[in-house]
């Protein structure tokens, strides 16, 4: 399943585009992007044709968010499923315009690894600012990067992506629609400017797969919709493990250590001490673990940003 639109579904069935609705034996499950499903009825993608979906096919990774991890109320915690069966998780960021802000990419890393879904970490307007203050932050992480800039094509990134289902996650304004309609030509999404509070403006809406034309099957889910990583779906443990150059040092903590700053002899303090990983990201993991717990929005901290 491509995309969806006030219920009705785009299925791409070899190279026609079938809309279907949900079939009544489908109950409450929910059909997501990257669904891979089972239609009955016409499915020739003509015109006014309409399928229907009765079976979901078993998904090899659900990408999760919850929808809003400061939001305590029902509706807040309601985790949601993003995108089905993906195998990268491409994480946008710009270098300038708006500056980058690690605070997030630390969220996706957690939400990359707790799907088990292959981080990339995409750095765009290369041509504003260098990337080394934020490959510093993740000097101790074996995180792949591509860097983007307007003269030098996406050629990097489009290997990067070859073969496999990839998701696109970033803040408004940081590029992606610009990188997809350089590796989709067809896609035609819609570019906008950034605003003047650097936030940029909300200009594509509806998440959506497209297929890139190269050889091998290769698929990139673009995802506006998603504004923020909300993890109140993610253990505690789970949300350590977003932090490979972290979890190592627990084994000494104490028994029942929670990692917070609060913790007396939380063995991550040392850790950083010794000069085994940047503070910053332990202040990071902290930051991420209080605002499971209803604290402030991590990501509206200015120390967010490198
Ligand atoms: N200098 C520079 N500007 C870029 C680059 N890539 C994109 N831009 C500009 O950044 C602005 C935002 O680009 P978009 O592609 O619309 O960003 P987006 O992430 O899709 O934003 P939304 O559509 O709001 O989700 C546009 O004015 C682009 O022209 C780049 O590599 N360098
Ligand atoms: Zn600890």
């Amino acid at each position: 399943m491509v995309a969806v639109d006030r219920g009705r579904y785009t299925c791409q069935v070899g190279d026609a585009s079938v809309t279907a609705m949900r079939a009544r034996e489908l109950g409450r499950k929910s059909v997501v992007v990257g669904d891979r499903v089972a239609l009955v009825g016409d499915v020739s993608g003509a015109p006014g044709a309409l399928a229907r979906i009765v079976r979901i096919a078993e998904r090899t990774s659900v990408l999760r968010r919850t929808a809003d991890d400061d939001d305590t109320t029902t509706e807040g915690r309601i985790e949601r499923v993003v995108v089905a069966n993906a195998d990268q998780l491409v994480i946008v960021s710009s270098l300038a315009d708006p500056p980058p802000r690690t605070g997030f990419i630390d969220r996706c890393l957690v939400a990359a690894y707790d799907a088990d879904i292959d981080p990339l970490l995409c750095l765009t307007k290369a041509d504003l600012a260098g990337p080394d203050a934020v490959l510093g932050y993740y000097a101790e992480l074996d995180l792949p990067h591509v860097l983007c800039r307007p003269d030098t094509g996406v050629d990097d990134l489009r290997d990067a992506l070859t073969g496999r289902i990839s998701v696109l996650v970033g803040h408004s304004g940081v590029g992606k629609s610009t990188l997809v309609n350089r590796l989709v030509p067809d896609a035609d999404r819609a570019v906008g400017a950034v605003s003047a509070a650097g936030k940029g403006r909300h200009t594509s809406t509806s998440a959506v797969a497209l297929q890139l034309p190269v050889d091998k099957p290769t698929w990139i889910i673009d995802t506006p919709g998603v504004r923020s990583f909300g993890l109140a779906h993610v253990s505690a443990e789970s949300l350590l493990h977003g932090f490979p150059d972290l979890v190592e040092a627990t084994v000494d903590c104490p028994p029942g250590c929670e990692h917070t700053a609060d913790d007396p002899g939380c063995a991550l303090d040392a850790w950083v001490a010794a000069g085994h990983a940047d503070e910053r990201r332990l202040r990071s993991y902290r930051r991420l673990l209080a605002s499971r717990s209803g604290d402030p929005d991590p990501e509206a901290s200015p120390t967010d940003a490198v």
